[in-house]
């Protein structure tokens, strides 16, 4: 038995947020499994929550070719029976999904078999699966200012991404030991999302003796199978070595980030929340083919908060010279970090919390409690 079922696979960016979500309710006394996806990012961070329990699910993308479709019913189909077994077998109070291709069919298992529905929309231009599955749901939470068409109002909510416990700021000397950095040079610490983003890791490898030149150090994740990782080391003006430091996969984004001075990073939502978590300036560059662009309208907004500033992937070029003038003006910097502190003030993750277990529990005008489906 589990009280929730949290949909998050696919991604890391949704499913770190499943994990926080999981999290959350178990301080509030209540048991979570969450469904992700059988691809090799699940796995990999999955690995790190030993003590949580996760189960997969198929599910695949829509795209518009034949074995395209056909693929897409085919697992689909598969993930809705193996989703209607694990509802009639876990009995919980309420079914979430993160969004993303592994959403569909559990959502829609859930509907049939009457448990209540909320959704989760973290990016700033909703997802398919978010926009389809949204008549199902009993509540979607959406980023703040965010509509979302034919859908009735009453179930919007706006509210943040939850961020897992972890994703704290913590002292830097200790995050610069982890990865054998020196605490007292300024760094920039390059993050592609889950994925890795080969363009940033080409730009990276291009920056580093530049940044070395002027003291700056990097760590540079590059996204699993996009590098074997190791340490490189250039001299600043006075022939002193500065090292850059790449890793395929960081299982330790709150000391990545805390050992940053700037962040250079696409523009996924789960970043993003976790920025402003730990208080980190950033530039940003979308990746460039995400859905409708979200990656823009999330990197804009975070740049409209003076928390960061966005270069297109066509900008690259002149991106050295930016981080260079950025990481060593530490007017801009400490200005930035007080609007961060200032977005993250202004979060209302508590209140969806609180929503989520009302949902949950039966407690809201909106939610009625279960209707025809007995806790066993
Ligand atoms: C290419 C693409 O479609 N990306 C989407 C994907 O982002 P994607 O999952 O690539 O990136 P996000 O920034 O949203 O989230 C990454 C998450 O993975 C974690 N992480 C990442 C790398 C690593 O080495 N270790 C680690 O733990 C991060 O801490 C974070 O929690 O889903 C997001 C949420 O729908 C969208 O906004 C993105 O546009």
């Amino acid at each position: 038995m589990s009280d929730f079922l949290i949909a998050c696979g696919g991604t890391g960016g949704h499913l770190t947020p499943g994990i926080a979500l999981a999290e959350e309710m178990e301080r509030r006394g209540y048991s979570s499994l969450l469904l992700v996806s059988k691809k090799r990012i699940d796995q990999t961070l999955t690995e790190k929550y030993p003590q949580r329990r996760f189960d997969t699910v198929s599910g695949a993308p829509l795209l518009l070719t034949v074995p395209g479709v056909v693929r897409f019913v085919s697992t689909q189909a598969k993930g809705f029976l193996h989703a209607w077994g694990l509802i009639r077998r876990e009995k919980p109070r309420l079914v979430m999904g993160f969004g993303g291709f592994t959403t569909a069919a559990v959502i829609v298992a859930a509907w049939v078999l009457r448990v209540p529905v909320a959704l989760h929309e973290s990016n700033r231009v909703p997802g398919r699966a978010v926009r389809a599955l949204a008549r199902f749901a009993r509540r979607v939470y959406l980023p703040r200012g965010i509509k979302l068409p034919h859908t009735d109002i009453a179930k919007l909510r706006h509210a943040g991404l939850p961020v897992r416990d972890e994703i704290k700021r913590r002292p830097r000397g200790e995050a610069a030991e982890k990865w054998g950095l020196d605490p007292n040079r300024r760094t920039v610490v390059l993050l592609g999302g889950s994925q890795g983003a080969q363009a940033l890791n080409r730009w990276a490898s291009a920056a580093a003796p530049v940044l070395a030149e002027r003291g700056v150090q990097m760590l540079i994740v590059t996204g699993p199978g996009k590098g074997d990782g190791g340490t490189q080391t250039f001299p600043d003006l006075e022939g002193q070595a500065v090292a850059t430091v790449s890793i395929p996969f960081c299982d330790d984004m709150a000391a990545a980030m805390s050992l940053a001075d700037l962040v250079v990073s696409r523009s996924g939502a789960g970043t993003l929340a976790e920025l402003i978590e730990v208080g980190v300036p950033a530039v940003l560059v979308p990746y460039p083919f995400a859905a409708d662009n979200h990656q823009s309208a999330n990197a804009q907004e975070f740049a409209n908060h003076g928390a960061g500033l966005v270069v297109e992937e066509t900008s690259l070029g002149s991106l050295t010279e930016l981080v260079v003038g950025l990481v060593l003006d530490d007017e801009r910097l400490t200005a930035m970090r007080s609007e961060i502190t200032l977005i993250a003030r202004a979060s209302t993750l508590p209140l969806m919390f609180d929503d989520i277990e009302k949902l949950a529990t039966g407690g809201t005008k909106t939610s009625p409690p279960f209707p025809r489906y007995a806790r066993a």
